[in-house]
């Protein structure tokens, strides 16, 4: 049964790819309920189904077993219902828009008038930190700043559920500890559901109030840790008894489900 308060919720969910050396189970027998306001981070080795199964909620991919509903809908019509921001690994703006224009697109495909457009770019550039960027193209930016960008694009029609698949992946370590806090604190401030796919165990420990652990062949959820850390999180959270304790928590996650190569 789903529950009211329940973004997204699969049961017994599975996903095979049918492929010339036969078939792939990326994602079977999945049980999950994400709550709203939750952060969820999917962590596993590659090719347990991390990014198929936030390509089976924005409806990119289509499960073969059991059931998912996403604001109890089916995905297809939470698409169409725009109940999703998607951000991809790479930061993925369009080089030839500005920055302004890329947060338009979204808005555009929406049928936004002008005004609400300048309105919500505006706010949308202030949320990230990037007031005064407008106007520039994506390779006068950093690649931290880019990611921020298509954040900002992302959260533009103000989607309650944000799914992020490894955003901070390419960026350098202190780029990417500037932008978790970032995240962090527009979580908090926009009450967001955030799915966060990630390679990285302090980045999921960090961000996370449950930490989703899965397993490859098939791809499935091995264990889901619920967080005990305070919502609010400075940095120096990472150096603490709880916080090390969690992540041991999801290192013993990952070697149960065996063949960790990182
Ligand atoms: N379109 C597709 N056709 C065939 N197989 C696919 C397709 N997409 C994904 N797969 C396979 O499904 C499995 C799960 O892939 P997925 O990309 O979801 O893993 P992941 O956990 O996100 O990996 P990574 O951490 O490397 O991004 C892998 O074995 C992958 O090769």
């Amino acid at each position: 049964m789903t529950s009211a308060a329940s973004v997204v919720s699969a049961r017994d969910l599975g996903l095979t790819f049918d492929t010339n050396d036969g078939p792939v189970h990326a994602l079977a027998g999945v049980n999950l309920d994400i709550r709203k306001g939750d952060f969820v981070s999917f962590i596993g080795p590659s090719g347990c189904g991390k990014t198929t199964f936030l390509r089976v909620i924005a409806d990119l991919e289509k499960h073969t077993t059991g059931s998912i509903e996403i604001n109890g809908m089916t995905p297809e019509n939470a698409r169409l219902a725009r109940a999703y921001g998607y951000v991809f690994q790479a930061a993925a703006l369009y080089p030839w828009r500005t920055i302004e224009k890329n947060i338009a697109l979204p808005l555009e495909i929406m049928g936004y008038g002008a005004d609400d457009q300048k309105r919500r770019i505006a706010e949308m550039l202030d949320l990230v930190n990037l007031s005064g960027f407008g106007k520039k193209y994506p390779w006068q930016l950093s690649g931290g700043m880019q990611q921020r960008a298509s954040i900002a694009r992302a959260l533009a029609f103000d989607a309650d559920l944000l799914l992020m698949d490894e955003p901070f992946g390419a960026l350098d370590e202190i780029v990417r500890d500037h932008l978790n806090e970032q995240l962090l604190k527009l979580w908090d401030k926009t009450n967001k559901t955030i799915c966060f796919v990630t390679h990285s165990i302090p980045e999921a420990v960090y961000l996370s109030t449950r930490i989703v652990v899965m397993s490859p062949r098939p791809g499935r959820v091995t264990d889901v840790i619920e967080s005990t850390l305070p919502r609010e999180r400075p940095l120096e959270i990472r150096d603490t008894p709880e916080f090390l304790e969690i992540a041991h928590r999801v290192r013993e996650g990952l070697k149960a489900g065996h063949s960790y190569e990182e």
